[in-house]
């Protein structure tokens, strides 16, 4: 089957400053694909790269096949963008922003009228089709931007930060719709400093610093890289701790915190029963047991610490205190 974006040894330099450097990536047809990264990672550059906005410096990217340069009618023709920044035409109803943007991609004129309500339907905004994009609210102004990136019908819908700055309510609306989207074929490509939103929504997400990638996996895979803490509350908790390491798969560390046994294991789930059979086994009685899981927000500032030596992630609470990946400053 043919790659939605296949990127190999991708380079952008601005001058001094290396944005890409060496990029692969593949994201199949229809999946829906997370690019995570912090501040200055690269991701933005990538996706201007991929809808023509800036011209890669070396490598090569390819979209359904297309090369993003030499065929890149077809190539814009098939991308669906919803950028960070509002840039929308001010001056005219957003029921005209869409039906001009759809104008540029050659829909007839009956059929941009008809693609440009179901859009604005479609995200939930019809009853202000006559309004101007200034005086819709932030969140509207979200919708709309989802509204004029699905209006020509993309089957790549490009969503770079889509939800920065919106409620909890907004949020959850639009991840519904951009999820009906993918069940019916569209691929996703969407950044986000949202760990939840790339758990919850992404078949697989690369983790991109310094222009290049730190991994691709799975959301599930990334959390069975994580470390595992399993603390057991003990009757009668022994001065050391006992060496158990080898006995139980997957175990990595164990300690004694006054009546707490504390465990460090990959996948705590899976090797919890083994710990307590081993400490049965040694006359310990267990009274409670709790599991606390690594984030994938945790997982996320491993890695990307280990490719910078550890001296400039950290991690901030969004404003609604939901995890959000390091680096990442205010907007
Ligand atoms: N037009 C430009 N001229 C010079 N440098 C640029 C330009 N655009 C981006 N850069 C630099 O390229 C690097 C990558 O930036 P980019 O915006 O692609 O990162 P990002 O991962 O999208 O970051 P963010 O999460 O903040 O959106 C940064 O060092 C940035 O300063």
């Amino acid at each position: 089957m043919t790659l939605a974006i296949d990127a190999t040894g991708l380079v952008k330099e601005y001058d001094d400053v290396r944005a890409l450097d060496g990029l692969d990536l593949s994201v199949e047809s229809g999946e829906f694909f997370g690019l995570l990264g912090p501040n200055g990672a690269g991701k933005t550059t990538f996706i201007n790269i991929l809808v023509g906005l800036v011209r890669k410096t070396g490598g090569e990217v390819r979209v359904f096949g297309d090369d993003v340069e030499d065929d890149y009618r077809a190539v814009r023709d098939s991308i669906g963008l919803a950028p960070q920044e509002f840039n929308v035409d001010r001056f005219f109803s957003i029921r005209e922003v869409l039906m001009h943007k759809a104008g540029y991609h050659g829909v007839s004129d009956e059929e941009r009228k008809r693609r440009a309500d179901e859009a604005l339907e479609l995200v939930g905004i019809y009853d202000k089709r006559n309004t101007r994009f200034d005086w819709l609210s932030g969140g509207m102004k979200r919708r709309l931007l989802l509204a004029r990136a699905i209006v020509t019908e993309p089957d790549l819908l490009i969503l770079d930060e889509p939800t920065a700055g919106v409620d909890v309510q907004l949020r959850h609306d639009l991840w519904g719709i951009i999820n009906r989207l993918n069940d019916e074929g569209t691929t996703i490509l969407l950044t986000t400093h949202y760990i939840e939103e790339a758990e919850r929504l992404c078949d697989r997400v690369a983790i991109m610093d310094s222009g290049r990638k730190v991994t691709v996996a799975t959301p599930e895979e990334l959390m069975e890289r994580g470390t595992d803490t399993i603390t057991v509350e003990l009757r009668d908790p022994p001065a050391t701790a006992p060496a158990i390491e080898r006995e139980v798969e997957g175990l990595e560390e164990v300690t004694i915190d006054g009546s707490r046994l504390v465990a460090r294991a990959n996948a705590g789930g899976r090797v919890a029963p083994g710990l307590l059979s081993a400490l049965e086994k040694r006359g310990h009685e267990a009274l409670d047991l709790e599991i606390s899981r690594t984030s994938l927000e945790e997982i996320f500032v491993e890695l990307t610490e280990g490719q910078r030596g550890g001296n400039q992630s950290g991690t901030d609470e969004g404003p609604d205190d939901e995890a959000r990946i390091a680096g990442e400053t205010s907007r």
